[in-house]
């Protein structure tokens, strides 16, 4: 959508994943649904460097809101959790210099029963939430039909739009047409929408993180080309931080997410994050390539019988992301390839390893390389030329 907003993929932390839909403030009031738990993280944003990399959006999702709407027929918070409303809550986050985004289902219910935004309720929402200053909204697609969702989706994105204030605005309507390029124009998406959630939800798992990735390689020459500026495919949240993945799967995610130019939204406790996550989440070069300017997704090179795959990305001043990443579950994997396979000249470049930090030099002799992935794992090269060296060592010496 082309409004100025989301030039590059968002950055930020989400509830769902981590905090689904806990909405027992008497007996879990740390990690309940509440104005505490977005403040928390907000706080944490602000505090531990995440806002200087980018991680921008505080983002509600389902379970905010009170049974009932109010007299003028617009939705509110549940008081008990939120006891000083939406307003104050945007200036806590704005005054740290953060953005509040919230979640509303165009539907009858949100998935979780809460009150959903019907096609008559479309424009009273925008206009609650821009008045609320909210700054970016996912509309989910629960309890509605496919022809209010292709009334709604539309509408929503106009409505958003006439209240004047910028919001991003991210649309869950694939995930309910059934995802595929067949039954979904991502064309139009792009229009409506700067992100849209593609596919099933994401869980704390390597599985479910390995299902994403493979279905967004099997369609990537249908969801390659519609991403760019301010229109994202969106594989889910982060769930490094959690529970279900290993340091090597994390790494697996970050590097996915980086070549993807997926959204890169966490969701986590950033209250209680472990070093090895921390370090992951804040690898400035693995940052530096999802949010390059370009804007261009990557893609899914090679799939070799070894079960390594390939992953590439083109990125601004004619550099490169390559992952290379093991779907082998025995042992590490020495993996030869050359450069010259991956369509390079092999002129002055440089190789810098996002995850070790070390650096070499490709010469015209060497265009043979070998590197050793662990299982699950992912070595991941940001493949510059030298004349962009400069800006990759202010990067790397940050990185120390
Ligand atoms: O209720 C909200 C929750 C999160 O917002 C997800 O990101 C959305 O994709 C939708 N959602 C959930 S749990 N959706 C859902 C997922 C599976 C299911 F059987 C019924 C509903």
């Amino acid at each position: 959508l082309d409004n100025g907003l989301l030039k590059t993929p968002p950055m930020g932390w989400m509830a769902w994943e981590r905090f689904r839909c806990d909405i027992d403030c008497k007996d879990d009031p740390e990690n309940c649904i509440g104005e505490n738990l977005f403040r928390d993280m907000a706080d944490r944003l602000a505090e531990d460097g995440w806002k200087e990399l980018g991680y921008e959006y505080v983002i509600i999702d389902d379970c905010w809101m009170s049974m009932l709407r109010d007299k003028q027929g617009r939705l509110q918070p549940e008081p008990s959790r939120f006891p000083g409303g939406i307003p104050k809550l945007a200036r806590y986050i704005h005054d740290r210099g953060l953005k509040l985004g919230i979640y509303a289902d165009m539907g009858t219910y949100t998935c979780m029963g809460f009150p959903g935004t019907t096609l008559d309720k479309i424009e009273i929402d925008a206009m609650t939430f821009a008045s609320w200053g909210v700054d970016y909204l996912k509309f989910d697609g629960c309890n509605s039909n496919p022809v209010e969702q292709m009334l709604g989706y539309p509408r929503m994105s106009k409505a958003l739009n006439a209240t004047g204030r910028p919001m991003a605005y991210s649309c869950s309507w694939p995930v309910y047409v059934g995802s595929l390029p067949t039954n979904v124009n991502y064309t139009f998406m792009g229009e409506i929408c700067h992100l849209w959630r593609n596919y099933y939800d994401i869980e704390d798992s390597w599985d479910s993180l390995q299902s994403i990735i493979e279905w967004f390689s099997n369609n990537q020459d249908d969801l390659q080309p519609a991403a760019g500026p301010g229109r994202w495919n969106d594989p889910d949240m982060l769930i490094i931080g959690n529970f279900g993945l290993s340091v090597d799967e994390a790494r697996s995610q970050m590097a996915l997410w980086a070549i993807m130019a997926a959204p890169l939204i966490m969701s986590n406790d950033l209250r209680n994050l472990d070093s090895r996550s921390r370090a992951i989440l804040q690898n400035k070069v693995a940052i530096a390539i999802n949010q390059d300017p370009m804007g261009i997704q990557g893609r899914r090179l090679l799939q070799e019988k070894s079960r390594i795959e390939v992953y590439w990305r083109p990125l601004s001043h004619s550099a490169s992301a390559l992952v290379f990443l093991s779907r082998r579950t025995d042992m590490p994997y020495r993996y030869r390839n050359s450069l010259a396979k991956l369509n390079y000249d092999t002129g002055n470049y440089k190789v810098y390893d996002v995850f070790t930090g070390s650096t070499m030099k490709v010469l015209n002799t060497t265009t043979e390389f070998s590197v050793s992935i662990n299982p699950s794992g992912v070595v991941m090269w940001y493949v510059y030329t030298e004349q962009q060296s400069k800006q990759m060592e202010i990067l790397h010496y940050q990185q120390k």
